[in-house]
């Protein structure tokens, strides 16, 4: 098991050009956000925006649209349950996050079915929150998307069939390469399961366990993969900055809010640029 630790995302991120625009930091369009959990995708799409995606729409309850444009004036906003806006969403990312706060209805399941057979090999697709526990209650056709599941243990267990305690490295590996796609096992020292390896994060502590903080993660790996070529340098510099800056706030607070998180996203980023592209 590789390490994951501060020297390894050195230098991963890529340092902007100068010619560039919106259109190249890539379209992140987020899923979620039910009457009761709105907190969750707000707080997903602001971890994407603050992480520098181009463009980062969301699709969540009417109940939830004056609270996000108050709260994130730089994310445009449609109804989950207009189906046309919605495909035509769909088919206009690079990236679609799905699952902070979406509830677990037969109507979320039917959504979910219409993002898994409508994206394509070039988009990415990361699976959170209800969408795990929907999928895994009802197994769906595996998207054509580039997949990337974000569980934390009990998830992972509904997902996997692996109990807790059965959720070893080796019984791991064997469930990622049925789902053939990658898992961010979240916990204390998350793992992320590749096809080639597995990497332990090392940073992050228990000032981390409070709501939200799963959902802010998920959005942050929207928001880099939208804009890195490296998908897998992508997850591992998301991974590690997200619980990075939790340590960082940790030093004088007791918890870290994911609000706070979110906040110190881009100065985070800034130290971990390059002008070298470095490829694990
Ligand atoms: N502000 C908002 O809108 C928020 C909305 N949210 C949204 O809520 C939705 C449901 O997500 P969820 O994680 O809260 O609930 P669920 O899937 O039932 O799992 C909990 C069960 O698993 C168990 N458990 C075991 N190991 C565990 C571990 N390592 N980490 C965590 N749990 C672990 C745990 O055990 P227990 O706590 O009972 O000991 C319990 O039995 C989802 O869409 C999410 O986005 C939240 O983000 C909060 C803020
Ligand atoms: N004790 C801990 N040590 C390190 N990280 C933790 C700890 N507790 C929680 N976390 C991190 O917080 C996040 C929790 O995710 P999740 O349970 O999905 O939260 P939510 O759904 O409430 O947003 C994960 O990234 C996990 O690694
Ligand atoms: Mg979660």
């Amino acid at each position: 098991m590789h390490l994951l630790e501060k020297k390894i995302v050195q230098g991963l991120l890529p340092k902007r050009q100068a010619y560039s625009h919106k259109g190249d930091y890539g379209r992140v369009l987020l899923i979620g956000g039910n009457e009761q959990m709105g907190g969750a995708i707000i707080l997903a799409a602001s971890a994407t925006v603050a992480s520098g995606a181009g463009l980062v729409t969301v699709a969540t309850h009417s109940c939830n649209h004056a609270a996000l444009h108050a709260r994130l004036p730089e994310a445009m906003v449609l109804d989950i349950k207009d189906q046309a806006q919605l495909m035509a969403a769909l088919q206009a990312t690079d990236v679609v996050v799905v699952g902070p706060g979406l509830g677990r209805t037969g109507a979320d399941l039917l959504l979910l079915s219409t993002i898994c057979s409508s994206l394509t090999a070039e988009q990415s697709l990361i699976i959170d929150g209800d969408a795990i526990t929907l999928l895994a209650e009802n197994p769906l056709p595996q998207s054509k998307a580039f997949t990337v599941y974000t569980p934390h243990e009990k998830e992972w267990e509904r997902l996997s069939g692996l109990p807790i305690d059965k959720q070893t490295v080796k019984n791991n590996q064997a469930s990622q390469e049925q789902l053939n796609s990658v898992i961010v096992l979240k916990k204390h020292l998350t793992e992320i399961y590749f096809p080639q390896d597995v990497w332990q994060n090392q940073s992050g502590t228990a000032a981390m366990a409070t709501g939200g903080m799963g959902d802010t993660l998920a959005g942050m790996l929207g928001g880099f993969l939208a804009q890195m070529h490296n998908k897998k340098s992508a997850i591992l510099a998301a991974v590690f900055l997200h619980s990075h800056i939790s340590d960082l706030i940790a030093e004088t607070s007791y918890v870290t809010l994911p609000s706070e998180i979110i906040k110190r996203i881009p100065k985070a980023m800034k130290e971990f640029e390059s002008t070298l592209e470095v490829v694990l």
